[in-house]
């Protein structure tokens, strides 16, 4: 296993979880975070860890069946999510899970939620001026996550999206890389933050 890029990526999703910890993201133990080693391999947080204070003895090597290469290891509960974008796609390199306040409220109120006319919709694929809108959907939340897995898969592999949200749940981006998947979340952390605040308004007037 390449060593070099299990410290890079290690190091690259612990900063993730700092900066989404300060930011109120990933709070108690939610969120999980992964990134691609391999055409058959990622690395993802171990279950239950905090995701503000992760160590590289946090993470561990799993194949695209979610099966830890060390069989005493315990991957993410929701690892299989992160299965579906690596097997969905080779260019995703990193997928990284948050449990907002802004992301969970609005999935508890939508079955999609229309983002237009953000500057900050250039950080998302294909996407090169503010005049554009992309609807980011909302599964139903599942303690059985093959089965919403399946859904997801389903519904992506018709309808393109950049990213998901679960009802009451959280939110799931990807990127290339882990640089990019963090900005997209920053992206659409933002811009869901936008949206609260405006219904808010909203319901005063
Ligand atoms: C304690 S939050 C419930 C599980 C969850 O939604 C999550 O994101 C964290 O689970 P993990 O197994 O990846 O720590
Ligand atoms: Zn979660």
């Amino acid at each position: 296993m390449n060593t070099d890029l299990i410290a890079r990526h290690s190091r690259d999703l612990i900063a993730a979880g700092a900066l989404f910890h300060q930011r109120g993201w990933v709070p108690a133990t939610g969120g999980n975070f992964s990134a691609r080693l391999s055409s058959d391999r990622m690395l993802i947080t171990a279950s239950g860890w905090h995701k503000g204070e992760l160590a590289p003895d946090a993470f561990l090597v799993a194949d695209f069946d979610g099966k830890p290469d060390n069989p005493g290891g315990r991957a993410s509960y929701e690892t299989l999510l992160h299965c579906q974008l690596y097997r969905m796609d080779e260019r995703i390199g990193a997928a990284l899970h948050t449990h907002s306040v802004a992301n969970t409220v609005l999935s508890m109120r939508e079955s999609s939620i229309r983002l237009a006319g953000y500057e900050l919709l250039k950080l998302l694929p294909g996407i090169s001026t503010h005049e554009a809108a992309v609807e980011i959907p909302v599964f139903d939340n599942d303690q059985d996550i093959a089965r919403l897995a399946a859904r997801v898969d389903a519904h992506i592999k018709q309808h393109a999206s950049a990213a998901y949200l679960i009802r009451g749940h959280g939110l799931y981006a990807w990127g290339s890389s882990v640089a990019q998947a963090r900005h997209r979340v920053e992206a659409l952390e933002f811009m869901f933050e936008c949206e609260l605040k405006q219904r808010q308004l909203e319901s005063k007037s």
